[in-house]
């Protein structure tokens, strides 16, 4: 499990929100974590809008008591403010406390107010969001020119980034303690728009109570090896890969990842298909000799299985390795074998979906990615990597990372190869599953980030070593 160390990352869900809240209001109180979220909400509006005519839109949960303190103290610098409510809050709530404070101008909850405005304030839902809100919500949230959020937007499932209705894109959303899953997760992430996170001193005991068990994904949650002078190629790790002689291109590239990323040596299995390959990359050893031979070897411990292979390719290698208990990336071919019987890939460590490859597996995941990876996860007991422009990363003991380290220009044939090479070589760095299909993702998103504009997949490998580096740097660092 991540450490308290690591509630850095996390990414509390709603429910465990409203968790954090009731331990909080044992200690510092709900009204005083309230007064500092309107205040942080205040701040980040001036420091980025000139002052104009505002209106707050305020629900009736503490999501509208923070509207209310956002009010006073954009009103008390002057700013024209008007707050239109929806509901009125529960006398003796925190949020009755505020709106009592507020002694400003208030205003019909209407779509033409919305539309008078420069910039619309929405507070009324954040994590306390239930159900779909009314059309005559998403009607006044419509109508504004300038929207900005006060937690999460209105429409948006702070669980899962799912927008509960069709609505408005925000300039700017503004959240506090941690980010939610739902403010990294698309389409949430996209209709969030700028995203801040404001620390409102929320007592750290109150967000370990809350148990998070999703994590943004970043060095420091997990630890990469460095080098070090005992270094020698078995320490480093050998990654193993089984070949094909169909599609040696994803093959080679996988291998190439993987020994960019650090691996001390990488040996390609190709049995009969051999000679494709012993032209390429003079660091690569290629064995012909049967599986079962080389998997005499223990020191070969991490075999990497799927990229460039056809099923019965698979069929002839993959069994024969889960027999002989190594540590196993199942991807691309492998994963097409199992078709949609995945309790075929029981066994292996980690398994590397795009969304259609895991739709064919488990079934479509719907629009709740990290419920359904979990589930994934659990019916066979290995690592989900599930692969898109925000990857979710989900041990079976339900721990989850989400990456958003990461650039389009990663979608590009070839680029899971890549990523498949360099999460092997984190496995055998000794790294634990979750933790290397973690890290491999970062380094894949970083090289990703460095390889400038419309790279060639190859053009990854150039930069895996120095975002390895960086990711040594900066774990030490936190
Ligand atoms: N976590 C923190 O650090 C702090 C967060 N704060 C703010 O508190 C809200 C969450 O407040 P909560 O009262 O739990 O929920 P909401 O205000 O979002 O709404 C609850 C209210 O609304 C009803 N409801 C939900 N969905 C709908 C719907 N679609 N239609 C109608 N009614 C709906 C629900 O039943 C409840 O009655 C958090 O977002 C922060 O903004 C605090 O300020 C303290 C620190
Ligand atoms: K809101």
């Amino acid at each position: 499990m991540p450490m308290k160390s690591d509630l850095r990352f996390s990414l509390p869900t709603p429910a465990q929100c409203g968790e954090m809240d009731r331990k909080a209001s044992e200690t510092i109180g709900i009204s005083a974590l309230m007064d500092r979220a309107g205040w942080a909400v205040a701040q980040a509006i001036r420091a980025r809008f000139a002052p104009c005519r505002v209106l707050v839109l305020c629900g009736p949960g503490n999501n509208g008591g923070d509207g209310y303190v956002a009010a006073r103290y954009l009103e008390r610098a002057g700013w024209s403010v008007q707050v239109a409510p929806l509901a009125p809050p529960r006398e003796g709530s925190a949020a009755f406390g505020a709106a009592a404070q507020y002694r400003g101008r208030i205003t019909d909850f209407a779509p033409e107010n919305a539309r008078r405005a420069d910039l619309v304030i929405d507070a009324v839902f954040g994590a306390g969001l239930d159900r779909p809100p009314a059309p005559e919500v998403v009607a006044v949230l419509s109508a504004a020119r300038t929207l900005v959020a006060i937690d999460l937007p209105s429409t948006v499932n702070g669980t899962t980034g799912a927008a509960l209705v069709e609505g408005p894109d925000y300039r700017m959303s503004v959240t506090f303690v941690r980010p939610k899953p739902g403010h990294i997760l698309y389409p949430g992430r996209e209709i969030c728009g700028e995203l801040i996170c404001a620390d409102i001193g929320m007592p750290e005991v109150c967000l370990e109570a809350a148990g998070p068990t999703i994590w943004l994904n970043g060095p420091g949650l997990w630890h990469v090896p460095a080098m070090s002078p005992e270094d020698h190629k078995y320490r480093r790790g050998v990654v193993s890969i089984c070949a094909g002689q169909v599609m040696p291109g994803a093959t080679r590239l996988a291998a190439a990842g993987a020994r960019a990323s650090g691996a001390g040596l990488v040996r390609i299995s190709a049995g009969e298909g051999a000679a494709a390959y012993c032209l390429g990359a003079p660091g690569l050893v290629i064995d012909d000799g049967p599986l079962k031979t080389l998997l005499e070897d223990e020191r070969r411990r991490v075999w990497l299985c799927g990229p460039g292979l056809t099923e019965p390719e698979v069929a002839a290698s993959l069994p024969l390795l889960l027999a002989s208990e190594r540590i196993v990336l199942a991807d691309a071919g492998a994963l097409g074998w199992a078709g949609s019987e995945p309790e075929k890939l029981r066994g292996v460590s980690v398994i590397t979906p795009h969304i259609g490859e895991f739709t064919r597996l488990f079934g479509a995941p719907g629009d709740d990615l990290v419920a359904a990876a979990r589930e994934a996860a659990q019916r066979i007991g290995a690592v989900v990597v599930l692969k898109g422009a925000v990857s979710v990363i989900v041990s079976p003991d339900g721990r989850v990372a989400l990456n958003d380290h990461a650039s389009p220009a990663l979608a590009t044939a070839g680029s899971g190869d890549t990523l498949a090479g360099v999460i092997a070589t984190m496995l055998a760095a000794g790294m634990a599953p979750w933790e290397a299909a973690c890290a491999g993702v970062w380094l894949h998103g970083e090289a990703g980030m460095r390889a400038g504009n419309w790279p060639i997949v190859e053009a990854l490998d150039a930069h895996l070593g120095d975002a390895r580096a960086k990711a040594i740097a900066l774990a030490c660092e936190i």
